[in-house]
């Protein structure tokens, strides 16, 4: 369990809902007043750490008042540790007027009260507490010197600091010099660097600011698509997970709070702390208001393994369809044998055949993976270089259209996997249920390059639209494919002419295979209770 430290806001949000707003001079009638919401950056991410079970402390002020009193009986109500949180008579507990109309709009004032009077001194005054923490995080809703101190504690002290830069201003470079890990928005961030936050790129273009001011991690938010995070040795991109959002209030401090909780010390975890906070704040945004949104780690965990029931149904339908074909394979054929999850289903059960039936069948691999795996098995294999042509070939596709085209390369062997396609007198294609679209507008295509002048094809590639990013293994080692090439993922463009793409890609000196497979697929099979087949 993580121990962390926040220094930060504590807000009372004080909601109106309106029909209209008021002109200056008009009086209006409404008719319904909220009651007083918990808010405020720094006690949002406390209220996130601890519900995911963080070991946390809060610093904040508040005034002597009502509020004061609601806010710290919530923060015991979450076991946060309170003892070092301080009170003001100088000044009445922050507060933030929200008034939102008919179509969602908001407009909102902000009372800084208590928050506004947190001092260098009072943070100093509680600097054991930080001293033995793991982490302190603090925000931009307190004077500057405040957290400037608490940083410097916790530098001293061999104690991560975490800096959420919002609101956005610009920040000191002493302060950036203390902070080791930065969680910017995408407006945040470039407020911050002046770059543009677009794609993978632009992001890693961020990163590369804040590391030339000795930050060493950063993790930029882009709300409903997801986070990224970069350190000098690696970076990736988490996405977002699918949901309904009715009120993205609190979001980010959610995600923040919960990725304390869980990241390791060393960030050898990063991604599976960054999943796990996008899920966090998945929850928190398909329910309206701040701190009553907020996800306990029960309910996370929860809708963790809701999903995990439909990795199983998944993965029973990759099986249905690999069995599928493999029941319907003819005798006294050359076999070929695609790669991936769903191919390796097919090539165990057309094994299981071959076995049982002892069936005249001689295959060809399109990965080393595959290779492997058959002839684990015991398959008789065939060098690709000694035959003329395959019978049928059997392989999964990452996504497939209405006219059966597809985009493979996901798991990294698409050139192996073409030149067997194109060999093939069939090509059938077995996937899950998520795997059929309707077009291939917007899907990830990778881009198979041969390492040697990669970046000039990266270049031409960014240069034309494509928001190309290179692949990454875990980690943070550039991806090889199984000939040594490196791959680069693109986006295919809105409304784009596949065919034309094919080829401009093709045309490209530095591009060995792309993953668009046209024309290819003869026929796809669909797993699930009633097995689909779609023929061209
Ligand atoms: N519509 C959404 N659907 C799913 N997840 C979302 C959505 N919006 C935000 N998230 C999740 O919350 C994280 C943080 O969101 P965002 O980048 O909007 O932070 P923010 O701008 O700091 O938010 P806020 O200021 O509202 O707290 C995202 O990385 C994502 O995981």
């Amino acid at each position: 369990m993580k121990n962390v430290v926040v220094v930060g806001s504590t807000n009372v949000d004080k909601v109106l809902n309106v029909e209209k707003y008021a002109l200056p001079g008009e009086t209006l009638a409404i008719n319904s007043y909220q009651q007083s919401h918990g808010g405020g950056k720094g006690a949002n991410q406390a209220i996130a750490a601890a519900r995911s079970g963080a070991q946390t402390t809060f610093i904040t002020k508040l005034g002597n008042d009502e509020d004061g009193q609601n806010m710290l009986t919530g923060f015991q109500n979450d076991h946060i540790n309170v003892d070092h949180l301080v009170t003001t008579d100088q000044a009445q507990t922050g507060k933030a007027y929200i008034t939102v109309d008919q179509s969602g709009q908001n407009s909102i004032y902000v009372y800084g009260g208590a928050n506004m009077e947190l001092t260098a001194a009072d943070v100093e005054a509680h600097q054991e507490v930080i001293a033995q923490a793991d982490r302190v995080i603090a925000q931009l809703e307190i004077p500057l010197p405040a957290i400037i101190a608490a940083f410097k504690i916790a530098k001293a002290h061999g104690v991560q600091t975490i800096l959420n830069p919002a609101p956005a201003k610009e920040l000191p470079e002493e302060l950036l010099r203390l902070t080791d890990v930065i969680t910017p928005n995408e407006t945040e961030a470039q407020t911050l660097t002046g770059i543009e936050v677009a794609d993978e790129v632009s992001m890693l273009d961020n990163a590369m600011v804040f590391f030339s001011k000795g930050i060493s991690m950063v993790i930029i938010t882009v709300g409903s698509k997801g986070a990224f995070y970069a350190t000098p040795q690696a970076h990736g991109f988490i996405p977002a997970f699918k949901v309904k959002a009715v009120d993205t209030t609190a979001a980010g401090d959610t995600f923040i709070g919960a990725l304390a909780s869980q990241l390791e010390m060393d960030n050898s975890n990063i991604e599976d702390a960054m999943l796990y906070a996008n899920r966090a704040s998945s929850l928190t945004v398909q329910i309206a208001g701040a701190q009553n949104s907020i996800p306990t780690r029960e309910q996370i965990e929860a809708a963790n393994q809701k999903t995990n029931h439909s990795k199983e149904q998944i993965e029973r339908e990759k099986e249905q369809a690999a069995q599928y074909v493999a029941a319907r394979i003819p005798d006294h054929i050359v076999l070929g044998l695609g790669s991936g999850t769903t191919a390796a289903y097919f090539v165990k059960a057309i094994h299981d055949r071959i076995e049982k039936e002892h069936l005249d069948i001689e295959c060809v691999a399109t990965s080393v993976g595959t290779q492997q795996l058959a002839e684990k098995l015991g398959m008789r294999m065939l060098d690709v270089n000694t035959i003329d042509a395959v019978d049928v070939t059997v392989d999964g596709a990452d996504v497939v259209d209405d006219h059966l085209d597809g985009i493979k390369g996901g798991g990294a062997a698409l050139l192996f996997e073409k030149l067997v396609a194109n060999m093939s007198k069939r090509n059938v294609w077995i996937v899950d249920e998520r795997k059929p679209r309707h077009s291939l507008e917007g899907q990830m295509l990778p881009v198979e390059v041969i390492p040697f002048g990669g970046m000039g094809v990266f270049r031409y590639l960014r240069d034309n639209g494509y928001h190309p990013a290179f692949r990454f293994q875990e980690n943070g080692d550039i991806m090889a494919t199984d000939s040594g090439n490196y791959l680069i993922d693109i986006t295919i463009p809105k409304d784009a002419d596949l065919q034309a793409l094919s080829e401009n890609l093709k045309k490209q000196t530095g591009v060995v295979e792309h993953g668009l497979f046209l024309n290819i697929c003869d026929e796809m099979v669909v797993g699930g209770d009633q097995v689909k087949v779609v023929k061209r």
